[in-house]
């Protein structure tokens, strides 16, 4: 079972968009193929959105036309900053009608379990967040709630009620874990085939070696790869930087480039010069949590830029948490787009 929502939530990324042949993609003939042959084999198979290994030739959306002649410009890179919203839109949407066709083929929906672990506030708006996704989507979402200071044989006997239990087809444990607890330990009686984050070692272990398939890709870095596919940006060949080298996000965001044939080199706190590292990359994927770590200084011109950071903040009056600050300096990375712009556009910007 692939089918799961994940959230595509990148407020600001800045790229090139390129208006490529509109031929459709291997993936989509793909997933086309298999829809048909389980249509009469009634097995429903949701392909993966991001398909390892083999490279795509996506059509892009977009159609770009001169301002001036109405003309369409064809096979030019046109400076633009990703709607991720838009995006991310799509996703949902295209999921919600899997979802539907499922029940209506089967009678069944993805089943989501969601493991919370002690009163942290942003852990609880993410767990909310998710648990609204899978509502809009038409899927079934369980929670298993457990207090700050429970025992670990507690959260294992959670997971392990629902690696048996076959309406959950994924499982969350919303991280961090309260510091008693090991998370390694925890994760690791996780059943593979339901390991929605692909944190299991197995799971990143089949995502870093070449000619393997992991059974999920953790949410973040798949949203990273499906802004810059979507968004028709090339990868393979590209010098790519990913800044952070988490577990969650920075190392398999790295990996997932290097399958994507872009070489990668990553950036953490203890690296040196990491402004002149970065400003060689073709492709920027920004996770360390650091605002305005990245100046424009630390930008090539024509770069792609991802910035997965965020520094949440509680919004008093919800206690909601929301997403604040940002790894990249947003104003500085929007000018050195706007130098790119054709003269008659940059006039246009207010
Ligand atoms: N939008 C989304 O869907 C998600 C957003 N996030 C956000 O992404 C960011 C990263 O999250 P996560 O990976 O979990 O965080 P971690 O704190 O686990 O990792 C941060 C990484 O950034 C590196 N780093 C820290 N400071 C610097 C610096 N000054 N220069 C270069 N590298 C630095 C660290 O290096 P080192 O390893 O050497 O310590 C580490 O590898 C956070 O802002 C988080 O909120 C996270 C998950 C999902
Ligand atoms: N098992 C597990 N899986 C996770 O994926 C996981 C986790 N634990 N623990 C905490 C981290 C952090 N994390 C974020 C998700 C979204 C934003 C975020 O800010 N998202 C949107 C805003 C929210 C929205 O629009 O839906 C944004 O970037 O604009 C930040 C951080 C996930 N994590």
């Amino acid at each position: 079972m692939r089918m799961m929502v994940r959230s595509v939530n990148r407020k600001m990324a800045i790229g090139w968009a390129k208006e490529s042949k509109g031929c459709l993609s291997s993936t989509m003939t793909r997933a086309s193929n298999t829809w048909k042959d389980n249509q009469s084999s009634q097995i429903l198979l949701s392909p993966p959105l991001v398909t390892l290994d083999l490279p795509d030739i996506w059509a892009a959306k977009s159609t770009h036309y001169d301002p001036l002649s109405g003309q369409k410009i064809s096979n030019v890179q046109i400076a633009t900053v990703i709607n991720g919203k838009l995006i991310a839109e799509e996703i949902r949407s295209r999921v919600a009608s899997e979802v539907k066709r499922m029940k209506e083929c089967i009678g069944k929906v993805p089943g989501l379990a969601v493991i919370l672990v002690g009163e942290r506030r942003d852990s609880q708006t993410y767990v909310r967040n998710k648990i609204k996704a899978c509502e809009e989507a038409g899927i079934k979402s369980v929670m298993a709630e457990l207090p700050n200071y429970c025992a670990e044989d507690d959260v294992m006997t959670a997971v392990l009620k629902f690696n048996e239990d076959p309406s959950v087809h994924g499982i969350l444990v919303q991280l961090p874990l309260p510091e008693h607890l090991d998370e390694e330990k925890i994760l690791n009686v996780l059943s593979l085939e339901k390991d929605v984050d692909g944190f299991h070692p197995i799971n990143m272990g089949n995502l870093a070696m070449r000619g393997r398939e992991p059974l999920f890709i953790p949410c973040t870095p798949k949203g990273c790869l499906e802004l810059l596919i979507r968004s028709g940006v090339e990868i393979a060949g590209k010098k790519a930087v990913v800044i952070g080298r988490s577990n969650i996000v920075g190392l398999p965001i790295s990996l997932l480039l290097q399958r994507h044939h872009a070489t990668v080199s990553i950036v953490h706190a203890c690296t040196k010069n990491p402004e002149q590292i970065t400003r060689e990359a073709d492709l920027v994927v920004s996770a360390a949590g650091v605002p305005s770590l990245i100046r424009s200084s630390w930008l090539k011109q024509g770069s792609v830029v991802i910035d997965v950071g965020t520094c949440p903040i509680e919004d008093p009056s919800s206690g909601v948490w929301i997403p604040s600050c940002r790894d990249v300096c947003y104003e500085e990375a929007l000018r050195l787009l706007l130098q790119l712009l054709p003269p008659y556009l940059e006039a246009l910007d207010p």
